[in-house]
């Protein structure tokens, strides 16, 4: 009985001693941490939207976002090309409130938000690893990018860094823009036969057509061949986590197994399964060398267990895999939706192709020479953006913009703001005019270098020439072969779904040149 009654006692005085711990742990990391972090910014004169207790401004953050949504699902909204005020609404409205630097929270996260082009400059010099690629986003998107290059930190992703960089160096490119044209004209075929069925003119929706081109490009320079099974379930993973990365501020979400949690646990253990076959397959072939290859002599040459080593090959080419998919064919998507709109600039790429190309596959040499399609890329760039913004977190406490930054706050630099500024660019700073590349970036506007639609510095895109001759190859095989307008069934509504993307896809009327 004694006994008993002492294992009682002493369970009891341990479950106390737990709980006091959790609640201490939970009020550091809830209000204490957030309160100090902010305390320190106000100090400096930063000011911002005031928070909730543990939600920070994420409900103001969803009120604006859904009723700017409303207006364009009502099909009212006319074709206009501000995508700043449309896809991130409260920030706009915070801006003209607070200014270009201002603190707001997600949760217990705390957001120092930067839109002056100084912050565009000292993000480019900006070398420490005392500045790294913020949490909550690797938290919330683990299940998509795990440990690899886009979320990695520090040492770790100096090394996946190096490894991979020279995979994407020009003369590594070159050799991929065989089999870039290659599913380039998979997809003429395919437009072709719509257009022979649809009695001259067919109404396309394109997205999924480039998605398939792009993933096949990826796959083919990844695997060797195209696996599809991949890239669809990557896609998949895609749709449910960027729902979920401004929630990531509230601790513990990610770790209940609600509906979409579970299946998102699902689709990364089966592309898990999918890339180790792959490994298995064509990994140890030496014949072609593919970027799976040099993924996997990366990870055998550091000091990693077969498990990591596992790990780090399959996170690696999702990191690859991914934002060559989505990447590979959005700023495509809208570059078509554009010069759609504005056919005197189709007319304009399409003559300059059939001068340059002359009826010859595209080959590096011919692409160089494209000068009006690379206005027009950069311009489309500038209006529909990838990377809208720079985000990074610090890890240690730093400084940035002249400001004490402490240890655990993230910074945007909102670069879609710095793309709207008139002050910048001039009072046609919301219409299409690819011309204003004409003399290239450095001539395009008052202060070059805020224009990274790659990112700069360090963790600039990794992939940029790539992508670059990916579009290039796709858009002028498109042009030679096709004309485009809108279609009617065209709804503009660009949203932000990691990268801003057209909600309702795009649809064209395409026929043959
Ligand atoms: C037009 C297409 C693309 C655009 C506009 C673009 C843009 C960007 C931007 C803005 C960043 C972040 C830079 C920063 O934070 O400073 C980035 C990073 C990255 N991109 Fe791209 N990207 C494109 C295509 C691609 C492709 C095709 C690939 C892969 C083949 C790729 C792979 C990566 C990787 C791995 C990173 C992370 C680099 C690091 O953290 O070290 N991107 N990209």
């Amino acid at each position: 009985m004694e006994l008993a009654s002492v294992l009682f006692r002493i369970v009891s005085a341990i479950l106390l001693v737990g709980s006091v711990r959790v609640i201490v742990r939970l009020y550091s990391l809830l209000v204490a941490t957030p309160e100090r972090q902010r305390s320190k910014l106000w100090k400096q004169g930063i000011r911002g939207p005031p928070p909730s207790i543990l939600v920070g401004n994420l409900l103001q953050m969803g009120k604006t976002e859904s009723e700017d949504l409303n207006t364009a699902r009502d099909g009212k909204q006319a074709i206009t090309h501000g995508c700043c005020s449309h896809v991130l609404p409260f920030l706009d409205k915070w801006r003209q409130q607070y200014g270009p630097t201002f603190v707001f929270s997600m949760g217990n996260i705390q957001v120092l938000h930067m839109s002056h082009p100084d912050a565009v400059k000292e993000m480019s010099a900006y070398t420490s690893f005392d500045m790294g690629r913020p949490f909550y986003q690797k938290q919330g998107l683990h299940p998509l990018y795990g440990e690899g290059i886009l979320h990695a930190n520090g040492a770790v992703w100096a090394h996946q860094r190096k490894v991979m960089a020279p995979e994407f160096y020009m003369d590594k490119v070159k050799g991929m823009m065989k089999l870039m044209a290659e599913s380039a004209v998979s997809v003429v075929n395919e437009w072709n036969r719509a257009i022979e069925s649809a009695g001259g003119v067919a109404d396309i929706k394109i997205d999924d057509y480039l998605r398939n081109f792009s993933g096949e490009v990826i796959s083919k320079a990844c695997f060797g061949s195209n696996c599809k099974e991949i890239i669809s379930k990557l896609r998949a993973l895609q749709e449910i986590a960027c729902k979920k990365v401004a929630l990531q501020g509230i601790p513990g979400l990610r770790s209940i197994p609600t509906k979409s949690n579970r299946e998102m646990w699902r689709l990364e253990k089966e592309i898990h399964t999918l890339i180790l076959k792959e490994v298995k397959r064509k990994g140890g072939a030496d014949s072609d060398k593919n970027i799976l290859q040099m993924i996997i002599e990366g990870a055998k040459n550091s000091d990693l267990s077969q498990d990591e080593i596992d790990n780090f090959v399959v996170d690696n080419c999702k990191n690859i895999c991914f934002p060559a998919y989505e990447n590979g064919a959005v700023p495509a998507i809208w570059t078509l939706m554009l010069l759609a709109l504005y056919p005197e600039w189709q007319d304009k790429v399409r003559a300059e192709v059939h001068e340059i190309c002359n009826g010859q596959s595209p080959s590096s040499g011919l692409l160089n020479k494209m000068k009006t399609l690379t206005m027009v890329i950069y311009e489309s760039l500038r209006l529909y953006p990838l990377g809208c913004m720079l985000t990074r977190e610090a890890v240690r406490d730093t400084k940035f913009g002249g400001i004490d930054v402490p240890k655990g706050v993230s910074i945007w630099v909102m670069l879609m703001a710095l793309y709207e500024d008139p002050n910048i660019w001039g009072a046609d700073v919301h219409e299409f005019n690819p011309g204003r590349f004409g003399n290239g970036i450095n001539g395009a506007c008052k202060v070059p270098h805020v224009y990274v639609p790659f990112g700069t510095g360090p963790r600039s895109c990794l992939g940029q020439h790539f992508a670059m001759a990916e579009l290039k190859i796709l858009l002028s095989l498109l042009l030679s072969n096709f004309t485009f307008s809108l279609s009617p069934n065209y709804r503009h509504s660009p949203v932000m779904n990691l990268i801003i993307e057209p909600e309702f896809g795009v649809d064209l009327l395409v026929r043959k040149v």
